[in-house]
């Protein structure tokens, strides 16, 4: 395929609007990194009710402020800041990507509190999340176009602590027509595999949603 009809192909993602990498400030990552913070507290605590009611007041208020600044899909920066953990969404894991290429992703860092399921383990749902995410970024640093996750297999292979360091790696194993196999490796850092997973998106159709 020549350069010019493989940036074609990469320029039409089904529906999807183009995203481009998100110019924010320091501001922006404290922002996030304190609403991490209230959503690790939100589930790790009993206030009682009169101060349960304070907190819900001050909250509601703050979403009255952000509720005026309301953008459609893909303007936020929210999934758009490559050097935030998590891009910047809170939905995300809050991991960094240190790796980003055609050759594979790797990203780094942590479950917290916030992704608890149960006996000090992450919640099994957390996982897919994760690796979901993991082929998306794959998928758009080889430079196909964004695709949708067709299937997703996963092997819970250890349990996957909180608050420890860990790090996921993956890349494409192969490309058949509009078909990207992709595969990753959930390990510690001492090199043990708590997950393993694969998964198969599919290139959609020009507007296919
Ligand atoms: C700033 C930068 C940021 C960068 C980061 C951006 C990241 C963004 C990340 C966003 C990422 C978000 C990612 C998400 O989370 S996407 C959200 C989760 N996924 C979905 O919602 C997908 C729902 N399903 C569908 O839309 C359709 O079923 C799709 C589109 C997948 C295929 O339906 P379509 O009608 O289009 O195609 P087709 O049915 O003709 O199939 C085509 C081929 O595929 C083969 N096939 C299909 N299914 C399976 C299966 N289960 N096992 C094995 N094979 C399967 C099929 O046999 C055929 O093969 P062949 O006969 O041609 O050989």
């Amino acid at each position: 395929m020549s350069e010019e009809a493989g940036q074609d192909e990469y320029e039409h993602h089904g529906g999807f609007p183009k995203y481009v990498p998100a110019d924010v400030g320091p501001e922006f990552g404290r922002l996030v990194e304190a609403l991490r913070t209230l959503q690790d507290l939100a589930v790790s605590t009993a206030p009682s009710p009169e101060v349960t009611l304070d907190l819900a007041e001050r909250v509601e208020a703050i979403n009255d402020v952000l509720k005026t600044f309301q953008v459609p899909e893909g303007q936020p920066p929210a999934g758009r800041v490559m050097t935030l953990p998590g891009r910047g969404s809170l939905l995300m894991l809050p991991w960094t990507v240190e790796k980003f290429d055609a050759e594979g992703v790797r990203s780094r860092g942590v479950f917290r509190r916030f992704h608890l399921g149960g006996n000090g383990a992450a919640h099994g749902g957390t996982l897919p999340l994760l690796f979901d995410d993991m082929f998306g970024m794959i998928q758009h640093a080889y430079g196909r176009p964004i695709s949708r996750t067709a299937y997703l297999h996963i092997n819970y292979r250890k349990i996957t602590p909180l608050d420890t360091e860990l790090v996921i790696e993956g890349s494409v194993d192969r490309v058949e027509g509009r078909k990207t196999f992709i595969s990753a490796v959930l390990k510690d850092t001492e090199g043990n595999v708590l997950a393993d997973c694969d998964a198969l998106m599919v290139q959609l159709l020009k507007g296919q949603p």
